[in-house]
């Protein structure tokens, strides 16, 4: 295990500093993929993903692969993912690897050491984590993360409907499920500057005030961007007084954009720009 410079929360900082605040999903749908002109194969699968890190990784300060949909296509699509990191971060963009993992223990060792640690062909930056198994089974990713200058992004309050029932859920001390996992991240993030390396995921698509996150001290991931109903110009609803903390995420809205590089970019350019509108206004 390597450890990389700065930590997790100092390089996204850093990053959104000088790239601005915006994180772009790579997610190579199936419909995005025909409405670039390609099929469903490793080829353009590569060609998609690899188009998007030509016009992305050297302007946002985050990019995002959606493993499930590089997964689709078995080692060869895998293959294809372990390309993207590699040279998203070369070209000096954050990469958060979109994965969701959680699990006993033993087994989150085994998907922190394979998305984490330097000398995996799959080690991004960041990973994205469930709490299901509970905050603590996340011990063995936390503390990889920590060690090698990386982040775990931690589903508190996610973006799609359906979450709701569950995290809005209330526990034995009056907190939402949700608000628990957030507290249990300030506690990881307590004392560090600028923040930590322990973010939470919170939809774009909430209303405001359901979640208290002045002590996260920590990224807040926001996807729900445009194909999910989630507005740039709502985030300071959403947010308060936390939205220097918020990394706003968006894969379709900005990949819909393509398969031209110039248009892509451009796309990215035009909604980095709004959020920054957003986030000095
Ligand atoms: O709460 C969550 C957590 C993760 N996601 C992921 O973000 C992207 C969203 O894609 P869009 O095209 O911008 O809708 C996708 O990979 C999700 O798995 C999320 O949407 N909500």
């Amino acid at each position: 295990m390597t450890t990389v410079r700065a930590g997790f929360g100092k390089r996204l900082q850093d990053a959104m500093a000088a790239r601005g605040p915006l994180c772009v999903g790579i997610d190579p749908h199936p419909a995005l993929l025909q409405a670039w002109g390609l099929d469903e194969t490793p080829a353009s699968l590569e060609r998609f993903a690899m188009t998007a890190v030509e016009a992305l990784a050297g302007e946002v300060a985050v990019l995002k692969p959606q493993s499930a949909f590089f997964e689709i296509y078995g080692s060869a699509g895998v293959a294809v993912l372990e390309r993207v990191i590699a040279e998203a971060r070369q070209a000096g963009a954050l990469v958060v690897l979109d994965v969701k993992r959680g699990d006993i223990g033993s087994t989150m060792t085994a998907y922190a050491n394979a998305y984490l640690d330097e000398h995996s062909p799959l080690a991004a930056d960041a990973m994205t984590v469930s709490p299901y198994l509970g905050y603590g089974s996340l011990a063995p990713a936390l503390g990889i993360a920590e060690q090698t200058g990386r982040g775990v992004i931690v589903l508190a309050r996610t973006s799609n409907p359906e979450g709701a029932g569950l995290q809005r859920a209330v526990n034995q001390e009056e907190r939402s499920v949700a608000q628990s996992i957030v507290d249990a991240a300030a506690e990881s993030n307590a004392g560090a500057d600028p923040m930590g390396y322990v973010g939470v995921v919170v939809g774009a698509t909430l209303r405001g005030g359901e979640l208290d996150l002045s002590a996260l001290n920590g990224p807040i991931l926001a996807p729900g961007l445009g194909a999910q109903g989630g507005s740039v110009q709502g985030l300071r609803a959403v947010f308060g007084s936390a939205l220097p903390h918020v990394l706003p995420a968006a894969a379709r809205e900005v990949l819909r954009h393509g398969p031209g590089v110039a248009d892509l970019r451009t796309a990215a350019h035009r909604f980095r720009d709004d959020l920054v509108a957003v986030f000095n206004a």
